[in-house]
């Protein structure tokens, strides 16, 4: 911002017809917007002309001048020192490696690969509010390319996403250019569980070349655009299309893939996954929507519903789970077919529901609709397989959101304890909130824990092999993060008190996650079948292997 202010300047704009302020040395014009200060008029006037930046923080988090700098900022005080130009980046020095020196008496453990050296630290270094690799901890799994990856993503969301989701939530809907920039910014044709899909479209990741892309970058992916804290976002941009999609690329008829891959990697068109429905949920053998098979053999024609389908609403392409068999054939007579809004007979209702107000859950009802036999994915009558398939990969993301949510809540509180006092004292003197922080922390970082070591694991086994053994680990960690964030929400909702209990301002974003963790708890298997199916599938596998009881 060009122009400069002494204190003696901004001090003769001190009326409300003429009202400017000073924020960390920032100068604003504060005259058009005090009308429309959520907080009021009256509170402005006071310090109008004055350095109002205590109150200010006393009341805002960092959010708001994000969102509003661009508009109210006329300028900065004289005594701001100007930001110097980004250094260059140093040449790597070779570290010089520490080896223990072991003393009389101790016990001095000898690290297997001495020469592994940590990632620069990143992001506000507040312990446990990002993973420990952010801080410098060793990490086998991430490298300079997860680290570059998550510092693109990172100025994306803090600049263009984070401050807008409350807005877009109340709105129940994210811009559609936003959905767009996925696809352009590459990220979307990397979130499928598998390799980098450079054969259908153009767009790259800026920071990740195809061939280095791993599961670990899908992760991170997921995990930084969760820092947004807010699961109608996340699942607006990633969750029909990270469940809908998968099944197309790898079950698909190559001709078909071939039509519509492009439009829905590049962005312009929007792809879902339609299992569920009024009457048939977790039990998806008994789903009731049918698809039959018209006298000529071209066609299926479907008729039925669909309920809670996250975009819905907004889609194109529906990846959707029929009945081609008799009701007794159970799991045997379910097919999954790609319907076309573009056929006909597709009707779509927005729901209100409880929470993730953006992600545009909807019920959908099929009439008629004759859908091409081009268009089934997989085998008739093995479409169960198909969504088998499906499932530790959407679990997988679940897990990866709830835990970062857990973590927002968790850095939300631990900010907000460090300025709000009661009883003449910071929260965080007080070791009540500490304790509950202490709790927040080792529930998240035992979690995130074990999701590492289970992406190791998914990287390193053939497709099949992955769905049957890790099944249960998988669902026993989708459980364990659900409710790790359940409870980080409810925690950070007592912090914050009254503020997490309105909607926007300080607490907002832990109000908002308070009210989406159903929607993870329930969808994607809930808590109670994760739990169960964790102990029968690694069982199972127990067997196989060889287990002795
Ligand atoms: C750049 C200047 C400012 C902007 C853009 C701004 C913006 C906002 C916004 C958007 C809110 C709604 C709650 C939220 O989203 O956090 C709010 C609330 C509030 N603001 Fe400001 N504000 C500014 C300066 C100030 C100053 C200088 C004061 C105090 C002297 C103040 C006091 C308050 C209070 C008391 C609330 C209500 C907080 C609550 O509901 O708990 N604001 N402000």
């Amino acid at each position: 911002m060009a122009k400069t202010f002494t204190t003696q300047d901004v001090a003769a704009h001190n009326k409300p017809n003429d009202l400017y302020i000073v924020v960390d040395e920032d100068v604003y014009d504060l005259t058009q917007f005090q009308d429309e200060h959520p907080g009021g008029k009256k509170i402005l006037t006071r310090v109008a002309g004055k350095d109002a930046s205590k109150q200010f923080w006393k009341y805002h988090n960092e959010g708001i001048l994000k969102k509003f700098k661009p508009k109210l900022q006329v300028g900065s005080l004289n005594t701001k020192k100007v930001e110097a130009a980004p250094a260059p980046a140093p040449k790597e020095e070779k570290k010089e490696i520490v080896k223990p020196k072991a003393e009389s008496g101790a016990v001095v453990p000898v690290p297997a690969t001495a020469e592994v050296e940590t990632l620069d630290p990143f992001g506000d270094l507040i312990p446990f509010a990002d993973p420990s690799w952010y801080q410098g901890y060793h990490s086998p799994y991430f490298n300079e390319t997860h680290a570059a990856l998550r510092e693109e993503i990172r100025e994306w969301v803090s600049t263009e996403i984070e401050p807008f989701v409350g807005e877009w939530d109340e709105a129940r809907k994210v811009p559609d250019e936003i959905y767009k920039a996925m696809g352009t910014r590459g990220y979307l044709a990397g979130l499928m569980g598998m390799h980098y899909l450079t054969e259908y479209t153009d767009n790259r990741v800026k920071s990740v070349a195809p061939e280095n892309w791993d599961l670990f970058h899908e992760m991170l992916l997921t995990d930084e655009l969760s820092r947004a804290g807010s699961g109608g976002f996340v699942w607006n941009v990633i969750g029909g299309f990270g469940i809908g999609c998968p099944p197309l690329v790898k079950f698909g008829k190559k001709e078909v893939v071939k039509r519509i891959l492009p439009g829905i990697l590049n962005g312009d068109k929007r792809i879902c996954l339609a299992i569920t429905e009024p009457d048939a949920g977790s039990d998806v053998a008994n789903l009731g929507c049918e698809a039959v098979l018209s006298e000529d053999g071209k066609h299926y024609i479907v008729n039925g519903e669909k309920k809670w389908i996250t975009n819905g609403i907004w889609c194109d392409y529906f990846t959707t789970a029929v009945r081609t068999g008799t009701k007794e054939s159970g799991m045997n007579g379910v097919s999954v077919l790609l319907i076309e809004r573009s056929m006909g007979g597709v009707s779509t209702r927005k729901m209100d529901c409880q929470g993730v107000w953006s992600s545009g859950t909807t019920y959908i009802t099929f009439e008629d609709v004759k859908v091409p036999v081009e268009n089934l994915i997989g085998k008739e009558n093995q479409g169960f397989k198909v969504i088998m398939t499906n499932f530790n990969h959407e679990r997988i993301g679940i897990i990866i959101q709830c835990l970062r949510f857990s973590r927002v809540c968790y850095e939300e509180s631990i900010k907000y304890a460090h300025k709000r006092r009661t009883f003449g004292k910071k929260l965080i003197e007080h070791p009540v909130i500490r304790l509950k922080l202490a709790h927040m922390a080792r529930q998240i970082e035992a979690s995130y824990s074990w999701l590492e070591s289970l992406i190791h694991q998914v990287s390193h086994m053939e497709e099949n092999i992955a769905m049957l053994r890790l099944g249960g680990p998988i669902a026993s960690l989708k459980a364990q993060a659900t409710v790790t964030f359940e409870f980080c929400a409810r925690e950070a909702s007592q912090i914050f008190g009254g503020l997490s209990y309105s909607r926007g301002g300080q607490g907002g974003k832990v109000e908002r996650l308070y009210r989406d963790v159903r929607a993870y708890a329930i969808p994607g298997g809930s808590e109670e079948i994760m739990l169960d199916l964790s102990i029968r599938q690694s069982l199972r596998v127990g067997k196989v292997m060889g287990m002795k009881l």
